[in-house]
């Protein structure tokens, strides 16, 4: 299976360094790339794709150096800009084959990869409808569909959920849960709660540094033992528990009759408090303490 690795690298805009020493080994499944606004999320990508030259350090695909590899590590790669833009006056078929001409992909096996990538986005009813007409999660999927035209190994999609609906969210963690598997998909986003499903692992990029977290297992052994889980039923109470600790998760239950709160604390909350397996999202408070 071949890996993508981040070796040494450093990387600066003029004199401000935004990233460095980045050591990273990516393999097959989901890896969210997890940081707030300004973090490097989009730099990173960029070095990844080759776009970009590291002051220091390299990029390595199947062994081989990406910058070395030239324009055939674009066959293995298909990406998701942050900001798609299409050509609103093309349907879903029209945009797809313009895309997949310009990836070179043959006529005859174009048309039946187009057939088979609607159908995996849930967007066959759509495929002669003009892309002008199409909701923000349409848009979305029709983009996906696009990153796999050439059948990549390596799946970038930056900031894939914004903007979307629950029900587009649920979907498209359906259609990234079913490609997941045999693929190296790199989910850059700052909301954590949209990847928490489906990324089996995660990069936090902070200070310029980044940490690959294998398996919500190996987080910092601080983590796994002081994640809570506590109930309180008046709603005034949770002022004190925000001021107090880092609470991660606030949610109803028992019929809105309570109120469930995640929290993260060396400490026992309170009497009633259990302890609870940390998740992403509980790992990026822990990075970034927000
Ligand atoms: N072309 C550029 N020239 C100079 N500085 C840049 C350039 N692009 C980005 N930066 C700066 O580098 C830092 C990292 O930016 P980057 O876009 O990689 O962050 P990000 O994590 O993707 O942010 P966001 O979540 O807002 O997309 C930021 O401080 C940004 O202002």
């Amino acid at each position: 299976m071949a890996e993508l690795i981040l070796k040494n690298v450093d990387f600066s805009y003029g004199k401000t360094k935004v990233l460095q020493d980045i050591n990273i080994v990516l393999e097959n499944g989901v890896t969210a790339l997890l940081g707030p606004n300004g973090a490097g999320k989009t730099t990173l990508i960029n070095i990844i794709m080759a776009l970009y030259k590291p002051d220091r350090g390299e990029v390595i695909y199947d062994n081989h150096n990406v910058r070395k590899l030239k324009e055939s590590y674009y066959d293995y790669i298909g990406y998701l800009p942050q900001m798609p833009q299409f050509y609103k006056n093309f349907t879903a078929a029209q945009f797809l084959e313009y895309m997949g001409t310009l990836k070179g992909i043959e006529k005859k096996e174009l048309k039946n990869k187009i057939n088979e990538l609607l159908i995996l986005v849930n967007l066959r009813e759509e495929k002669n409808k003009k892309i002008g007409a199409f909701s923000g999660g349409m848009r979305q999927r029709l983009g996906i569909a696009q990153a796999l035209l050439n059948d990549p190994h390596i799946l970038i999609l930056d900031e894939p959920t914004a903007g979307l609906d629950p029900n587009e969210r649920i979907r498209f963690r359906n259609i990234i849960s079913q490609i997941g598997s045999s693929k190296i998909v790199i989910l850059a986003t700052h909301i954590v709660s949209d990847v928490e499903c489906i990324a089996s692992k995660a990069i936090f990029i902070k200070d310029r540094h980044a940490v690959l977290i294998n398996k919500l297992s190996e987080l910092p052994g601080k983590m796994q033992t002081n994640v809570w889980i506590t109930q309180v039923e008046d709603e005034s109470k949770i002022e004190e528990y925000i001021v107090r600790y880092m609470v991660s998760n606030i949610r109803m239950v028992e019929d809105n009759k309570k109120y469930e709160l995640k929290i993260i604390s060396d400490e026992k909350p309170d009497d009633n408090a259990v302890r609870s397996l940390p998740g992403l999202e509980d790992a990026f408070l822990y990075y970034y303490g927000e």
